[in-house]
């Protein structure tokens, strides 16, 4: 039944004003027209459609994100967009790409770690697109250890240059998206060597190709690093290997902010932290937390809706069977998910804050925050995006079998998303850093250091205030519990940003009641999973484990009657979600039905490969067929 809604009914029964919802999950209603405005955009221009992915050979999906890229550049050219609508645009094209990388890292790269001379000279290029950028810092060998990077950086005085090499096979460039096929330049980062002497790993701007026919620069081995996980998904990206022999660019090339080498080979670094070099990072970081809360509430979106149509079981007197999303176990996956969605984007939106106060102390020499912001930004990344990942398979489960099918969306969504785990710092590499920063904090309480901001509550902790012991001393041994107690450092800062998020004005009918909902799930449910822990720390009593049980399943039923007026706060296109079982007027059926014989393996009835294979085995003639 095309043009019915077959959600209506569970959308009139929602008991809150949606549409100041989607204004709080936008941010501010000014995100919420942009975004708006934009996702429809992209939805109804067939250049940006993305349905016939999963069937496409790695070279046509690389070529076909090379047009879109294309495509998507003309348009916000051509409608003069703005850089945030220019890059809601690309968001919502929804396809991996070298553009990602030149936007997100390659551009903040230098913005953070180049000196007012070089932004000048370079960003007015990569604005432009006039040249394409990458991020190449892992090699083959080397990727959480940063500081063992084996790439050099030699300078020669006599020419006043940089002489870029990768001295071993385990040295070569591996990874880095954009890099394989299409990125013109490189953020490269490499062992710098003055006089003799190693002083640490820098970064370095470098022309990988050629701006007149793109064939790689003499001394660059440059090329795809191959196939990764899932069909289409992640392989529409280039990431590549490269390989530097004695490669010579100018000493101005080195990215100077934070230390700097002279005409004459004189290292000097500024008065500003060693630690800056890793900037980029930082700031990704920060993107990537904002973003698990939008993978997540797509996967959460395409489960609930899926779970509202589809019936199991529960027939009375030849009535309709029993929607899913009743049964309690149902709700006790997808709610304390739903709930994540929303936590994470208030986190989000909090780390985007904490990272503009850092940026604005860093410009002003205040350093002050910048170990708190390095844990915040690595432990919420680590946090979010292990969640997100296990959610989106968690939700491909939640729609049984037709979570298994690429239209359900949410294979692609997975394979997209699970790498987020171990790029921009493996999660636990990551979490092993929060937790060096919690020992280091703990080391020093009860000295005139007192701890202010996210760890203030440190000082609350009695039994913290006995500890003494060194920072180095047992962190290896019992590194795998400092990782434990570094998830729940993160958790806290989640949950107390929700808590602090409901303490604002929040307009709308209803509204602020289902978020005090969804805040008080997301928490019960941590109390509910983690109760050995808080039981034998006995922070609680079992009584109290009682009583948040049964809170948590009537938060449940709060949350049903409105959990599909929840999802469709995040007011995505059917085009952004990428799924029949989400799709907004949950007529799945006849759509699953239709797309089964889009399949190319249905262009012929008779299959290719019947006469070869099929008949001589039915038959009896395969021992004499050549095979
Ligand atoms: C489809 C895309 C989907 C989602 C993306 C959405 C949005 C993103 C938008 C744009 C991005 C575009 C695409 C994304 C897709 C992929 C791109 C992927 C890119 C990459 O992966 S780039 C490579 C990233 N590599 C890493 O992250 C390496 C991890 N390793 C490290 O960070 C360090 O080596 C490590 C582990 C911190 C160790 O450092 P070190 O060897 O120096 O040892 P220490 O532990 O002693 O540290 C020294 C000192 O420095 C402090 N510190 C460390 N890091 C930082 C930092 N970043 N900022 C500030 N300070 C830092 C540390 O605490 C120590 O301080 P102390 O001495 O204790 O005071
Ligand atoms: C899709 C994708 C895109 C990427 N894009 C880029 C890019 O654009 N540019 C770029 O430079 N790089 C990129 N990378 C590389 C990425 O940053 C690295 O893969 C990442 O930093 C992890 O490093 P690794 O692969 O060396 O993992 P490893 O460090 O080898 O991790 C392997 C295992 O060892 C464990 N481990 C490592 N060190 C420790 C330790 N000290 N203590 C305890 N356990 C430890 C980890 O927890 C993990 O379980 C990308 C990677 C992927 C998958």
């Amino acid at each position: 039944m095309e043009g019915v809604d077959h959600l209506a009914h569970e959308r009139n029964k929602s008991e809150f004003d949606v549409d100041a919802m989607k204004i709080v999950w936008a941010g501010s209603p000014h995100a919420f027209v942009v975004s708006d405005r934009i996702s429809k955009l992209v939805a109804s221009d067939p250049g940006f459609r993305k349905d016939n992915r999963s069937t496409l050979s790695r070279k046509e999906l690389f070529k076909n994100t090379l047009r879109k890229a294309a495509y998507a550049w003309k348009t916000i050219i051509d409608l003069h967009l703005s850089e945030e609508e220019a890059a809601k645009l690309r968001f919502y094209v929804d396809e991996p790409a070298f553009t990602d990388v030149h936007w997100g890292m390659f551009i903040p790269a230098i913005k953070g770690q180049g000196t007012e001379e070089q932004q000048q000279k370079w960003l007015p290029l990569a604005y432009k697109m006039q040249i394409i950028g990458c991020y190449a810092q892992t090699e083959l060998g080397h990727g959480s250890n940063v500081q063992g990077l084996e790439t050099t950086a030699t300078f020669d005085p006599q020419t006043d240059e940089f002489i870029i090499h990768s001295p071993t096979l385990t040295s070569s460039k591996w990874w880095p998206g954009g890099l394989g096929k299409v990125a013109t330049h490189a953020i490269a980062y490499a062992l710098l060597i003055v006089g003799g002497r190693e002083q640490g790993v820098h970064g370095f701007i470098v022309q990988l190709r050629s701006l007149e026919d793109h064939s790689p620069l003499p001394g660059m081995t440059v090329g795809d690093i191959g196939m990764k996980f899932g069909n289409g998904a992640y392989n529409a990206m280039d990431n590549g290997v490269l390989r530097f022999d004695h490669v010579r660019i100018p000493r101005n090339q080195m990215l100077m902010r934070v230390s700097q080498v002279t005409c004459e080979g004189k290292y000097k670094q500024s008065d500003v932290p060693r630690q800056l070099v890793y900037g980029a990072m930082l700031y990704v970081r920060q993107t990537i937390v904002a973003d698990a809360s939008c993978a997540l509430s797509r996967a959460v979106c395409i489960a609930t809706r899926y779970s509202a149509v589809r019936r199991q079981f529960g027939s009375q007197n030849g009535g309709p069977e029993t929607q899913v999303i009743d049964y309690k176990t149902q709700q006790s996956r997808l709610f304390p998910l739903l709930a994540s969605a929303y936590a994470f984007r208030f986190v989000g939106e909090w780390l985007k804050w904490l990272y503009a106060d850092v940026t604005q102390r860093l410009q002003a020499n205040d350093f002050s925050t910048l170990p708190e912001a390095h844990a915040c930004t690595a432990g919420l990344k680590s946090l979010t995006t292990t969640a997100t990942a296990d959610g989106i398979e968690e939700c491909r489960k939640l729609c049984g079998g037709h979570g298994y099918l690429c239209s359900s969306g949410l294979p692609e969504l997975f394979a997209v998303y699970v790498p987020a785990c171990t790029y921009e710092g493996e999660n636990t590499v990551l979490l092993l850093q929060v937790a060096r920063f919690l020992m280091k904090t703990v080391s020093q309480l009860g000295s005139s250091k007192k701890p202010v901001g996210t760890i203030a509550y440190m000082t609350r902790v009695e039994h913290l205030m006995q500890c003494r012991c060194g920072v180095q001393r047992g962190f290896a041994e019992l590194s795998a519990d400092l990782v434990e107690a570094a998830v729940a450092h993160c958790q806290l800062l989640v949950v107390s940003k929700f808590i602090e998020k409901l303490q604002q004005e929040i307009p709308g009918k209803g509204v602020k009641q289902q978020l005090e909902v969804l805040c008080n799930i997301y928490a019960l449910f941590l109390l509910h999973k983690h109760q050995g822990d808080f039981l034998s720390t006995g922070c609680i009593t079992p009584k109290h484990a009682a009583l948040a049980n049964d809170e948590l399943r009537s938060l449940y039923s709060q949350v049903r009657p409105n959990a599909i007026a929840l999802v469709d706060a995040f007011n995505y296109t059917d085009h952004y979600l990428g799924s029949i079982l989400g799709c907004y007027d949950g007529n799945v059926y006849p759509k699953l039905y239709e797309a089964a014989w889009k399949d190319p393996l249905n262009e012929s009835v008779v299959p290719d490969g019947y006469h070869q294979y099929i008949r001589p085995l039915l038959k009896q003639e395969i021992r004499t067929a050549r095979l």
